[in-house]
């Protein structure tokens, strides 16, 4: 919604349940029971490895992201262009969705001119920084102007909001070790890597539980022009399609919580968008979408949705990384019933935070537990990401952390933070660990901290 809205994450889970809870609970009980995974096309069959082990070590057979792509919604420039105390007034000479297709290669910006660009795009040849479009005179949501004024950008180099190749995945890196249990996260990364067959030993089908016919029936619905289902990457790299890894994410997440899961997608249009979502409220107890509802001017959901278009759902920032962006609101169901809908946002590792936060407890899970946060020298350090500019640096947030539990007879749980970025140490991690800093604020190491655990209650 506005920039400057960043509510508590912890106030708006307890919210969501508030307000969506007894919806869930009013739904019509046992109608069209499925199986779990099992209804719809495909999520069926890639959910046959759910809860399966890991025969050989998973690798990844490519760079991610594959180029440079921007981590924000806004304008790429070369830094150079733009006084950090000042800021800068510059013509737009490209407008780059984050779609594939010729349209979406990615250039070449000339000398003292900015590219309007999204979230996921790759990055103008040229250009090595990007401005995020709250810094800019322009609107998220409208045309790209011909001219941008920026305003100061402190601490402003060249790299800033960039995700430089392989620099989330590095070709050849070790994923997950022979033995791991797949999980929502291992899929989620399989998939981003289109890596289609996982070899595992078969999951114990007695572990995977009966979907009990009164569990919620949930839908996913996957957006974005640039996602594609399946392996294939038809338009290639270079064009800024990416695989879908949300779709059998959240699907897994939820048949792990022995309730059935489908997986729809829609681009980004908003009236094909609307079409989709109410049709997916006709027979879903819950629907959670993926992807358009960042600060760019595609994002669809919340052009259906938000006050702009329907205005039957909310949607904020939230002060936590990653998975800040988030919405929640009712479709008009069957029988004049509302049905709920969770927004959850496109980048993967920010999707799946969002489900174990704010999903998890819609589905009657009461989660959270405490565990020391082990550390000291050598221990990795996460990304924490830099505070843009003094507000954001006076304000402290949640980070949500991916971590292995120990447990020890007799002891209290402790957590490991693991190395790596963005979704990569989800395919390892068991646990999310939930801490509230300041800028610059260390972690807690030694200390007893807030905790999720990721592990499915009967798996
Ligand atoms: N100007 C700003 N830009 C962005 C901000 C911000 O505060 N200011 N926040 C960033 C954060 S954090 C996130 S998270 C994203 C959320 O935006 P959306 O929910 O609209 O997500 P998309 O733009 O649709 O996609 C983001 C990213 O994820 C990829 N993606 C999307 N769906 C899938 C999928 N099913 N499988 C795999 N990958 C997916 C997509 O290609 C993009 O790369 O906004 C930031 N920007
Ligand atoms: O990428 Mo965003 O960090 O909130 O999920």
């Amino acid at each position: 919604m506005h920039a400057d809205e960043h509510p508590d994450a912890w106030r708006w889970r307890a919210r969501t349940r508030e307000l969506l809870g007894p919806l869930l609970a009013q739904r019509s009980r046992g109608a069209d029971a499925v199986p779990a995974g099992a209804s719809g096309a495909e999520p069926g069959a890639v959910l046959a490895v759910l809860g399966g082990i890991l025969r050989e070590d998973l690798r990844s057979p490519e760079d991610v992201p594959g180029l440079p792509v921007s981590a924000m919604d806004g304008f790429a420039v070369r830094a150079a262009d733009v006084d950090p105390a000042g800021g800068a007034s510059l013509p737009v000479a490209l407008d780059l969705p984050a779609s594939p297709g010729p349209a979406a290669t990615a250039g070449q910006l000339p000398p003292g001119a900015a590219a309007r660009i999204m979230t996921g795009a790759p990055i103008p040849h040229g250009a090595d920084a990007v401005i995020e479009v709250e810094r800019t005179d322009a609107d998220p949501h409208g045309a790209a102007p011909a001219r941008i004024l920026i305003g100061p950008v402190p601490g402003l180099r060249a790299g800033r909001h960039v995700r430089g190749a392989g620099e989330e995945i590095a070709r050849d890196s070790l994923l997950a070790p022979a033995g791991t249990r797949v999980g929502p996260g291992l899929l989620a990364l399989a998939a981003m890597l289109g890596v289609t067959d996982l070899p595992v030993h078969a999951p114990d089908p007695a572990a995977r539980g009966a979907v009990d016919a009164r569990a919620p029936r949930v839908t996913v619905l996957v957006t974005g022009d640039e996602v594609l289902p399946g392996g294939d990457l038809p338009f290639g790299q270079a064009t800024g399609a990416v695989r879908d890894s949300n779709g059998i994410m959240l699907a897994a997440a939820v048949a792990e919580r022995g309730c059935a899961a489908r997986i729809l997608r829609s681009g980004d249009d908003p009236a094909a968008f609307l079409r989709i979502v109410r049709d997916a409220a006709q027979d879903a107890d819950l629907v959670l979408t993926t992807g358009g509802i960042g600060h760019g001017a595609f994002d669809v959901v919340k052009a259906a949705l938000g006050p702009a278009g329907e205005g039957t759902s909310h949607f904020a920032h939230l002060a936590l990384r990653p998975g800040g962006p988030q919405g929640r609101g009712t479709l008009p169901g069957p029988d004049g019933r509302a049905v709920p809908v969770v927004h959850l946002p496109g980048t993967p590792v920010g999707a799946l935070v969002g489900f174990h936060l704010v999903v998890r407890p819609l589905l009657g899970e009461e989660d959270l537990t405490a565990a020391v946060l082990l550390g000291g020298p050598g221990s990795p350090r996460p990304p924490l990401g830099r505070p843009r500019g003094a507000r954001d640096a006076a304000r402290s947030r949640l980070h949500a952390l991916p971590a292995r539990l120990e447990q020890r007879a007799g002891e209290a749980p402790r957590a490991r933070l693991l190395p790596g970025r963005r979704l990569a140490p989800f395919a390892t991690a068991d646990a999310l660990v939930i801490v509230e800093l300041a800028a610059g604020e260390a972690l807690p190491y030694g200390e007893s901290v807030r905790c999720l655990d990721l592990r499915p209650a009967h798996g």
